[in-house]
């Protein structure tokens, strides 16, 4: 198998295939036919690639290079529990966290169900204490409030799930939950606002246990605890693989929601880091159709074959875009308010992933891997940065909308509110695409403009965003599988975290002299000027 992936004739046949030229959008959408063949359904949605600058021999060209980068024996491999994260030496196996109850899912020959399935029985058991007001706080008050405490991959997946579902009809009662990720002290004021210690549980989220900011904030909100409770076993509550350092906090086990050091922090939406939040505020139920809407999206990424599979389809097509025709970056544009958040996780999924510069094997890549990721829900991003997308640079776009809605209004117009918001999902891949011409250069639309569309047949719910997030997290593995890179570490993150460290220091004993004149200057400049 090749090692860099540029080398082999499959990746120097699509090069070839674009020097040719590749005609205008709007020539290539003139064939029914063609737009047929980039039409794929399953899993009840419909993607629509009619919009990508290629043809169905381009995508042949692709497939035949997921073929020979060993796409299908890597996703097999990371379904089978194998350490495919060589670099750290671990499994990547958040497949295992919503896998059908009873299915064996070996990891290092151990079976993983027995701890996943037992951790949900706890979460279900434990939130629904919380939320019947069965478990009460160390002064006898039902707790009201939640404070999830975490950052990263124990912050992003539980914000969006829970900005996603806020509307969703079918739950019931909803507990109030807050998210507390910034070490600014700022945030922490802005997140407590209004909040009694005596009916607040605090949920610290992390897998590691020894994240800077999270620890910090965590101590921060045990002090603000004990100001007005006598004791915080019954308001603290911990999700993490490090049982010793949960204990050492002060967290006893029976408060503790553990999973596998296999499930990477970008990856632990389906771990208790999203399921115990969401259980809690809105009850276990969620969590179990949440589980079964990325189960189907797992199987169908483990069955359909590379032609018809969704994360594989949308994977090579991010791969196209930035390694072969060089757009540096992608735009998520969701035409659903529910998924404000869907940007910022998929964001944090896809560039701590694939933002890397050597093959699996520490060869250095002649090419990019990654994509910029950025978005904004529409409409609200057409009165934003859309000019940039129409006339300025070119940025693939991905556009994700949904048949029904969680809350349409009608009788406003002739069309309901959501049907006003669909008429933009619908008409802005063809402005993007087809452009328009006039005679007056400020007015003209050049087109041309790559995007793809994804409509979900039902509405945002627990089960379609469950599938969602197996999507767009299986399509960054198809990436990475492609480019030959290692998309289960982070090792990029580690340097700012130890200079942060030498900052503190100086700080402690204003003691600026080890530095650069450059960081000397400003720091000296803090340290006379705080307050
Ligand atoms: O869950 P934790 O161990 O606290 O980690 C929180 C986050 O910290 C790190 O900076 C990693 O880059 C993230 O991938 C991780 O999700």
């Amino acid at each position: 198998m090749v090692v860099v992936v540029s080398e082999s004739p499959e990746y120097k046949a699509i090069e070839a295939w674009v020097a040719k030229g590749i005609p205008h959008l709007r020539e290539l959408l003139g064939s029914p036919e063609r737009n047929a063949e980039l039409r794929l359904e399953a899993e009840g949605m419909v993607m629509d690639y009619a919009r990508q600058r290629l043809t169905p021999e381009t995508m042949g060209l692709l497939f035949a290079l997921a073929r020979a980068t060993g796409v299908e024996a890597k996703r097999d491999a990371m379904f089978g529990g194998v350490k495919i994260n060589e670099t750290e030496g671990r499994a990547v196996y958040h497949v295992a966290l919503r896998a059908a109850k009873g299915e064996p899912m070996l990891a290092d020959g151990v079976d993983q169900e027995p701890l996943v399935q037992s951790t949900l029985e706890k979460i279900a058991t434990f939130s629904e204490a919380v939320r019947s007001g069965s478990w009460v706080g160390a002064t006898g008050k039902p707790l009201t409030s939640i404070l999830a405490i975490g950052i990263g991959g124990s912050y992003l997946g539980p914000e969006f799930l829970y900005e996603a579902l806020k509307a969703y009809p079918k739950i019931g009662k909803k507990l109030d939950l807050r998210f507390l990720a910034n070490v600014d002290p700022v945030d922490f004021a802005r997140q407590t606002v209004g909040l009694d210690p005596e009916t607040t549980l605090a949920v610290v989220v992390s897998k590691s246990f020894t994240t800077a900011e999270t620890m910090m904030n965590a101590n921060v909100v045990k002090r603000w605890l004990l100001e007005k409770v006598p004791e915080i076993s019954k308001h603290v509550v911990a999700v993490s693989t490090q049982l010793d350092l949960t204990t050492k906090f002060g967290i006893s086990e029976a408060n503790v929601f553990p999973f596998g050091d296999y499930v990477g922090g970008r990856f632990s939406v389906h771990s208790p880091v999203g399921m115990l939040p969401l259980a809690l505020a809105y009850g276990y139920d969620a969590c179990a159709e949440f589980l079964a809407g990325a189960r189907s999206m797992d199987r169908h990424f483990m069955t359909a074959p590379l032609e018809s599979n969704l994360p594989v389809v949308l994977g090579l097509l991010g791969l196209y875009n930035s390694t072969f025709l060089g757009y540096a970056c992608k735009a998520l544009l969701p035409y659903s308010q529910a998924l404000v958040r869907f940007a910022a996780h998929v964001q944090q999924l896809d560039c701590e992933s694939n933002g890397k510069s050597v093959a699996m094997d520490g060869t250095p890549l002649p090419f990019e891997t990654g994509e910029i990721v950025f978005g904004e829900p529409g409409t609200n991003g057409q009165h934003s940065f859309y000019q940039l997308l129409h006339q300025g640079r070119v940025v693939p776009c991905e556009f994700v909308a949904f048949a029904s809605s969680n809350a349409d209004v009608a009788g406003i117009k002739p069309i309901s509110n959501h049907d006003e918001l669909m008429c933009n999902f619908f008409a802005q891949p063809d402005a993007l695409a087809c452009g328009q011409d006039d005679p007056d250069p400020h007015k003209r639309f050049p087109g041309n403009r790559p995007s793809l569309s994804i409509l979900v047949r039902d509405q945002v719910s627990p089960f379609t965003m469950g599938q969602l997030l197996a999507l767009y997290e299986h399509r960054v593995a198809v990436q990475g599988f492609v480019w030959g890179i290692n998309s289960f570490d982070q090792w990029g993150v580690q340097l700012g975290k130890v200079l942060a460290k030498q900052v503190a220091k100086a700080i402690e004993s204003k003691d600026t002299s080890a530095f650069n004149s450059s960081t000397k200057a400003l720091l000296d400049t803090y340290l006379k000027n705080k307050k």
